[in-house]
């Protein structure tokens, strides 16, 4: 039996004025599964989470969420939470309280201190729950963004950039909760900058430019679409290995990496077989290879290659 679509929109467009944000787009979002919306600056990812959160209504299209029609009233969704634009908190409350007041607005009264510790829990913060938020960092003020959002126990979670001004652990320990709700069935749909979330969280992928879907589908295909990519080498002669790089066909230097110009590393690019004709051309020549890596990830490159964004080979994508 075929489950029913956490969001399915087609056709939707949204305008500020004269200004196109959206323009003509579909998404389909599954129940379990992360779904990443990603573009440049400006791209509409916002506008379209806003849509999904019931903040704004689209101007043309149809949206359903969870399986029902979206109407012109504004109003959030039974069964959906998330926030966009940063996590609305009140600095000068607590956590706990700051949680215990979104509870008490979005109507959860049974069991309302139990809901407030599971959140906190959630999203890592007991230990800070009694601090107020005006002492929190960025990271933390997005865990109890995150918090707020999972007291409604939601079935579709808004999260817009999760992962901004996380550090590494609270990276992971975002994750790793984003995982588990996905296999409790909860459908998350996020947007962010950052090729680590998509790699790691996301399942599906949308990539917006300036309103419109230029990708919709699995990472893995995203992947497959970054074409060829730039490497970094690094052998035990580089000099020779210049040479031997140079006289191999298809095979394009690009000189060292220019924020390392005394590095022994050489930046070149070609097709995958051409790479693999010089790996061997090395070991014949007793060149050892120390190193031979894509400069930014097949992610990123299909990213750029679709956003019509520049590869960058000194790896500053
Ligand atoms: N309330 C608004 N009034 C007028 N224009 C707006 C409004 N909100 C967004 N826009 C415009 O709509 C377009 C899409 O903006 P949106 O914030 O959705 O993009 P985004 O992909 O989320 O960008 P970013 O990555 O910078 O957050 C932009 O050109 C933006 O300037």
């Amino acid at each position: 039996m075929k489950r029913t679509p956490a969001a399915r929109a087609r056709g939707i467009s949204k305008y500020y004025g004269n200004l196109v944000a959206l323009d003509g787009v579909d998404l389909d979002v599954e129940p379990g599964q992360v779904h990443g919306l990603v573009g440049p600056n400006g791209a509409g990812k916002t506008t379209l989470l806003g849509l999904l959160l019931g903040v704004a209504t689209a101007d043309a299209g149809t949206l359903e969420i969870l399986g029902r029609p979206v109407g012109r009233p504004l109003a959030i969704a039974d069964g959906v939470a998330g926030f966009v634009d940063g996590p609305g908190l009140y600095p000068s409350l607590t956590a706990r309280q700051n949680l215990t007041a979104v509870a008490s607005l979005r109507g959860i009264r049974s069991g309302r201190p139990h809901h407030v510790d599971t959140a906190l829990e959630q999203a890592g913060l007991t230990d800070v729950a009694d601090v107020r938020v005006r002492g929190y960092s960025l990271g933390m003020r997005q865990r109890l963004g995150l918090a707020a959002a999972l007291l409604t126990r939601p079935h579709l979670l808004i999260l817009d950039e999760p992962s901004n001004g996380l550090d590494p652990d609270g990276t992971r320990h975002v994750h790793r909760l984003i995982n588990e709700l996905t296999d409790a069935g909860v459908a998350v749909v996020l947007s962010s900058h950052r090729m680590d979330d998509l790699a790691s969280l996301c399942a599906e992928v949308t990539i917006l430019v300036t309103g419109r879907v230029v990708f919709a589908g699995p990472v893995e295909k995203l992947a497959a679409e970054s074409g060829e990519l730039d490497y970094r080498l690094q052998t035990s002669d580089p000099v020779r290995a210049r040479a031997i790089a140079a006289s191999t066909p298809h095979i394009r230097l690009h000189g060292p990496a220019r924020d390392r110009p005394h590095s022994e590393a050489l930046v070149l690019s070609g097709p995958v077989r051409s790479v693999d004709v010089l790996v061997a051309r090395l070991a014949d020549a007793g060149v050892a290879l120390r190193g031979l890596a894509p400069v930014i990830t097949p992610l990123e490159a299909a990213f750029l290659a679709l956003t019509g964004g520049q590869a960058d080979p000194d790896g500053a994508a």
